[in-house]
C-alpha cells in the first residue's frame, strides 16, 4: 500500500479528476488525501464524498494586478508552508498536482522533500502552472496528442481525463424518469462548467419558451449564486405543457448529461469528458477569456473527433434554430453517439493509476504499460 496527496483544489475541473483518481486508488487499497482549496465550489463538490479525505490548503489564483499578485505571493508563501507541514505528516509515496496555481504550493513542497511529483494536464493547451512546474516532475500526464516541447527526459503519457465513478451512462429513458423529466419531449441540457456561464444563463432566459413551443425542454445548471432551483411551464406548439428547469447545482451530473439529447456547454476539459462517457451530443460555446484559450481547443479537437460542434459565444444569437434543427435530426445524434463511443477508447484511468503505483514504489518503466497511445518521452 502506497500513500499518494492528489493536489486538486480550485475548480471543479481540477477536482473532479481528482476524485476520480482518489476513488481508483482507494479502491486498490492505497492511502489517498485530496489537498483543495477553500472556495465555495470545492466545499460543494467534495462533501458529496464523505469517505474520502480532503484537507483544504490556503491558495490564490495567479493576478497580473499589484494588488492581486502580493495576495497571490502571500497565499503561496502560506500554502507552501502548510504544505510542508502536510508533507512531514502524511508522508507520501508520490504526489500529483492537477494544474493551476493552486496546486504549486503542494508540489513544491513534495518536491522540496523529495517526494516524487506526477502532474496531470486535462486542456488541449498546457497551462501556465504545468508548464513551471514539469521542470521539476517526474511524470507528466497530457491529452491524446498534446504536446509540451523542451521538456527532454520527462516521462509523458497520454491518456484521457479520470472520469467521476458516479458519472455513468444510463438509458435516456431510465436517466429522465430519475429527473422526473418528460420521455416524450426532446431534453436539452445547458451547462456552464463549475462556475456557470451567464451568456448560457441569458440565452436560455431569452430562448426557453420559443424551443417550448416546439416541444423542446431545457434543463440549465446556472453556476453557484446564480439564480434559484425554479420550474417553468409553456405551451408548446400541439397544446402541451412543456418545462424549463433552473438549478444553481447539480450533484446528479451522470443522470442530467445522460437523459439530455443534446448538452449546450463551455468547453472544460471536465464536461467534456462526462459528455463522452455518457455518449451526449455537445454544442460547445468555449469561454473566450479561459488562459491562452484553451477552451477554444478543447473544444475544436471535440468537434474533429465527432462528438458534437462549436459555436462562439459571439454567434449566440444563431443558435436556437441549429438547436431546434439538430435536436429532431435523429440521424445526426446517433453519428455524434457512435463517434463518442470511439472518444472514450482514448480515456483509461487504469494507465495513471499503474504508472502512480509504479512511481511510488520506485520504478521507472521502459516502455508503455498498455499499447499506444499511452506514453512518449518528449
Ligand atoms: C473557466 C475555466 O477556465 N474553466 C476551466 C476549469 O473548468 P471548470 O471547473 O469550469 O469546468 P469543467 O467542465 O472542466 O468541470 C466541471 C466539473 O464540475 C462538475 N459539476 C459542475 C457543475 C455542477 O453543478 N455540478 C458538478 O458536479 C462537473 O460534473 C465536472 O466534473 O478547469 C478545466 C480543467 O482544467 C478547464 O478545462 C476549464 O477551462
Amino acid at each position: 500500500m502506497s500513500t499518494f496527496l492528489i493536489a486538486c483544489g480550485g475548480t471543479g475541473g481540477h477536482l473532479s479528476p481528482g476524485i476520480a483518481l482518489a476513488e481508483a486508488l482507494v479502491e486498490r487499497g492505497h492511502a489517498a488525501t485530496l489537498l483543495i482549496s477553500h472556495k465555495r465550489v470545492d466545499a460543494r463538490l467534495s462533501e458529496k464524498y464523505p469517505r474520502l479525505t480532503f484537507e483544504r490548503v490556503p491558495s490564490a489564483p495567479l493576478g497580473w494586478s499589484p494588488g492581486k499578485f502580493a495576495r497571490f505571493a502571500w497565499d503561496q508563501a502560506r500554502g507552501l508552508a502548510h504544505s510542508r507541514r502536510l508533507v512531514a505528516r502524511l508522508k507520501p509515496d508520490v504526489i500529483i498536482g492537477f494544474g493551476g496555481f493552486t496546486n504549486a504550493g503542494v508540489v513544491l513542497a513534495g518536491r522540496m522533500a523529495g517526494v516524487p511529483v506526477a502532474l496531470h494536464e486535462a486542456n488541449r493547451v498546457p497551462g501556465r502552472a504545468t508548464r513551471m512546474l514539469s521542470r521539476i516532475a517526474q511524470r507528466l500526464y497530457l491529452p491524446p496528442g498534446v504536446r509540451l516541447p523542451g521538456r527532454l527526459g520527462l516521462m509523458v503519457r497520454h491518456t484521457g481525463l479520470p472520469v467521476r465513478r458516479e458519472i455513468v451512462r444510463l438509458s435516456r429513458h431510465e436517466a429522465r424518469a430519475q429527473l422526473g423529466v418528460d420521455p416524450n419531449q426532446k431534453l436539452v441540457v445547458v451547462l456552464g462548467g463549475s462556475q456557470g456561464a451567464g451568456p448560457l444563463n441569458r440565452w436560455v432566459e431569452e430562448t426557453a419558451a420559443a424551443l417550448a413551443q416546439e416541444g423542446v425542454q431545457v434543463w440549465c445548471v446556472t453556476g453557484m449564486g446564480k439564480g434559484e432551483i425554479d420550474v417553468r411551464e409553456f405551451p408548446g406548439r400541439n397544446g402541451q405543457t412543456v418545462r424549463v428547469w433552473r438549478e444553481p447545482f447539480c450533484d446528479r451530473m451522470g443522470v442530467l448529461i445522460s437523459a439530455a439529447d443534446v448538452a449546450i456547454s463551455r468547453a472544460g476539459a471536465g464536461t467534456l469528458a462526462e459528455l463522452i462517457r455518457c455518449e451526449t451530443p455537445g454544442v460547445l460555446v468555449p469561454y473566450p477569456f479561459a488562459a491562452d484559450n484553451h477552451q477554444q481547443a478543447n473544444a475544436a479537437y471535440f468537434e474533429q473527433q465527432g462528438g458534437g460542434l462549436v459555436v462562439a459565444e459571439t454567434a449566440l444569437a444563431g443558435l436556437k434554430l441549429e438547436i431546434i434543427d439538430m435536436v429532431f435530426n435523429d440521424w445526426l445524434l446517433n453519428k455524434f453517439r457512435t463517434n463518442l463511443r470511439r472518444m472514450e477508447q482514448e480515456s483509461s484511468i487504469e494507465v495513471i493509476v499503474h504508472d502512480l503505483e509504479a512511481l511510488a514504489s520506485g520504478v521507472t518503466p521502459g516502455r508503455p504499460l498498455r499499447p499506444a497511445p499511452a506514453a512518449s518521452v518528449v
